[in-house]
């Protein structure tokens, strides 16, 4: 069954091209809104089905991934920033603190055009920020490299500099977590493991 990535996220495209796996993009155009009274994983749930399933109304077959992250810290839901301010004032809010990165995940399978079934999930994992001085989040900021990334960071560029302590799955904060991802695709028989060796000695082999 052929892999469709709804997100336009270019950590999501990158960490399955790392597994050698096959997939086409196709962006979502869900507008993401209307889940604030849910609590945080049925948040983040409730998005990455919305992608998917945008995506899955214009598919004729194929398995389709949506997925959301977002940051919690003391209950509260920290979305990417509105501007630059709105990052600085996140980052130092979130800064000698412990919080939560969810990633919910939904998996479509779409057949003839219809969807004949959905399963979903969500993974989570405490980050613990060092104190951060102002002068390091005003450094930071000044990359732009807050700015499309919930919670205002992004932890696999000059963001490692802040973390002091995860724990979990570290691809899960940088926005899709692999082996949780490899659970739901038991679902249908898939193996993300075999998949992407088969792939990779395919590719290594027309190399030689
Ligand atoms: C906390 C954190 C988030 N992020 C990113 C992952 C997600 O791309 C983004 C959260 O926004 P999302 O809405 O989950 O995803 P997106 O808008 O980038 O892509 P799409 O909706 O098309 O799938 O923040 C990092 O890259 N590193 C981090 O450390």
């Amino acid at each position: 069954m052929h892999l469709i990535l709804a997100s336009a996220s270019p950590r999501r495209r990158q960490l399955l091209t790392d597994l050698h796996l096959s997939f086409t993009i196709v962006p979502s155009n869900f507008v993401e809104a209307g889940v604030d009274h849910l609590p945080p994983r049925e948040q983040a749930i409730a998005l990455a089905e919305g992608k998917a399933n945008e995506v899955a109304r214009r598919t004729g077959e194929g398995l389709i991934l949506g997925a959301d992250t977002i940051v919690v810290h003391e209950g509260t839901v920290l979305g990417k920033p509105r501007d630059a301010d709105d990052a600085f004032r996140t980052l130092r809010r979130l800064s000698g603190q412990s919080h939560q990165v969810i990633t919910g995940l939904a998996l479509i399978e779409v057949h003839d055009g219809q969807p004949v079934a959905t399963v979903t999930g969500a993974e989570t994992t405490m980050v613990t920020f060092r104190q951060l001085d102002e002068a390091d989040i005003a450094a930071y900021v000044a990359t732009g490299d807050p700015l499309d990334k919930a919670g205002a960071y992004g932890i696999q560029g000059l963001a490692a500099l802040l973390v002091e302590r995860i724990d979990g799955d570290y691809f899960n904060v940088v926005g899709l977590p692999l082996v949780a991802l490899d659970r739901l695709m038991r679902r249908w028989q898939i193996s993300l493991l075999q998949q992407g060796a088969a792939r990779e000695q395919s590719q290594r082999a027309t190399l030689t």
